[in-house]
């Protein structure tokens, strides 16, 4: 149920005061009330819902001064105003209405009139806000993803289609390289949007609570469950569940969680009746889900239809548009003016070979721009370990002794896995391939760089 708006009676009569606490009230709406600027403003900063804002404090004038000085202040608080005074005059309204009122009435009121005017200016906020809302999320939806390089503008074709087929999803790819903020885009351009994006991610629930977390549980099904609890899988009826880390689901509830994505049906922890849901299924992994630890028949079900995300060595050209959205943010977050990177610092980030993938980028950029002195960024601010790892040249190395020159399998190894994926575009399995190694093993050396 939505709470009560909420309006803020802003008048130095106590006794209209007490006839609009009463009015409102019965109305069905929250008052507050206040008798002097100061409370005006202490209220204010609380964002009421409305304001009925009296013109003049102070009775022995009638210049509107005290109120006409208010506004300023709760227009830029984006809060509605409704001005009231008993000196109503043409000049007065003009002059409130071009400083932001809403609207100017005037005193005595009819209440009927008065109450059809505020449920009009709110239902209008509403609006307001919801369009407001809206537009926030499509322009957030438009500017925040990055998709410039050419294996990232593939995916972006084909993900309008993705998002409206209703299928499940399975997302791979490396830790940080957006797999959430995808599910998240999915979910937005699909015809579900307008239900709930729920998102669980598995490897931070304790083993003995999955059960209760996807499906809920009931009041007193086990020690710890003082109340009924909803479940994701409900909460995510007519919406979209999204299973981070899906690998890390327990096999004992692997049957389970393929009984509801074939029927839809499931129990709530010690509940005697079974729950329809109604979500689409999108999941990520960051590693390859083994036929040993995962079901195959829930595999089928999960991934009806497989994105993989390259990791962002494998698509330098994104990093510049990428720091061109972020920088700007964080210099805006951390009220910091706005910085550029110099050369140099440019070099470093299109060198560098993110492990921790658009993750570790971000945190790069924001400890530089805490720590920036000045309104230049050098490569030393980015404080990046040289990456990959240079091979030692001068040190003797173990197989100096047999006459071999020095030799750094770990780096060596790297490059090549590093030039398979730049010629596979991020593609593991192309790049497992190239490499003649199972898409796994090159998974776990991936984790292990
Ligand atoms: N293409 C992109 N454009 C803009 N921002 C991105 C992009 N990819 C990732 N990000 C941002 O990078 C951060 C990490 O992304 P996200 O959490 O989606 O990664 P992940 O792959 O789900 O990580 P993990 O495997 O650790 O859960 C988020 O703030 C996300 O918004």
């Amino acid at each position: 149920m939505q709470s009560p708006a909420r309006i803020l009676v802003a008048d130095d009569d106590a006794d209209i005061i007490l006839a609009l606490e009463l009015l409102l009230q019965q109305a069905g709406y929250q008052v507050l009330t206040a008798s002097t600027p100061a409370q005006v403003l202490q209220f204010a900063a609380i964002k009421p819902d409305l304001v009925l804002l009296d013109m003049n404090f102070c009775s022995d004038t009638t210049s509107g001064h005290d109120g006409l000085q208010l506004l300023p202040a709760l227009k830029q608080l984006e809060l509605s105003v409704i001005l009231m005074t008993a000196w109503a005059s043409i000049d007065l309204a003009v002059q409130a209405m071009q400083q932001g009122a809403d609207y100017f009435l005037q005193k005595p009121w009819h209440n009927s009139t008065l109450l059809q005017l505020i449920a009009d200016r709110l239902e209008l906020r509403r609006l307001r806000q919801r369009q407001w809302q809206q537009q926030q999320l499509a322009q957030q939806e438009r500017s925040a993803w990055v998709a410039h390089s050419e294996v990232m503008q593939r995916l972006e074709k084909q993900l309008s289609r993705i998002a409206g087929s209703d299928a499940n999803v399975l997302i791979l790819g490396e830790s940080g390289v957006g797999k959430s903020a995808l599910a998240a885009r999915i979910h937005q351009l699909s015809a579900r949007h307008s239900g709930a994006f729920v998102s669980v991610n598995m490897a931070a629930i304790p083993q003995q609570l999955f059960e209760a977390e996807l499906f809920g549980h009931e009041k007193g099904a086990f020690t710890d469950a003082k109340h009924k609890r909803t479940g994701r899988f409900a909460l995510a009826d007519g919406g979209t569940l999204f299973l981070d880390e899906i690998g890390c689901l327990p096999a004992e509830l692997q049957p389970k969680l393929l009984r509801v994505l074939e029927t839809g049906w499931f129990e709530p922890v010690g509940a005697s009746k079974s729950q329809r849901s109604d979500a689409r299924i999108i999941s990520a992994t960051n590693s390859e889900l083994s036929s040993d630890q995962f079901r195959s028949d829930l595999l089928f079900r999960l991934n009806t239809l497989v994105i993989e995300i390259p990791p962002l060595r494998a698509r330098p050209q994104d990093i510049p548009a990428l720091v061109q959205q972020l920088l700007p943010a964080l210099c805006r977050k951390h009220h910091r003016p706005q910085l550029q990177l110099s050369p140099s610092a440019w070099q470093q980030l299109q060198d560098y070979a993110w492990p921790g993938n658009v993750r570790e980028l971000q945190h790069v950029l924001e400890r530089a721009v805490v720590l920036a002195e000045q309104t230049e960024l050098h490569s030393s601010d980015l404080a990046l370990q040289p990456s990959p790892p240079q091979p030692p040249s001068d040190q003797a190395t173990p197989l100096a002794p047999m006459g071999l020159p020095p030799f750094d399998l770990q780096w060596h190894q790297q490059q090549l896995i590093n030039a398979a994926l730049q010629a596979a575009e991020g593609q593991q399995a192309e790049a497992a391939r190239l490499l003649g190694i199972s898409r796994f093993a090159l998974a776990r050396r991936l984790e292990k760089s």
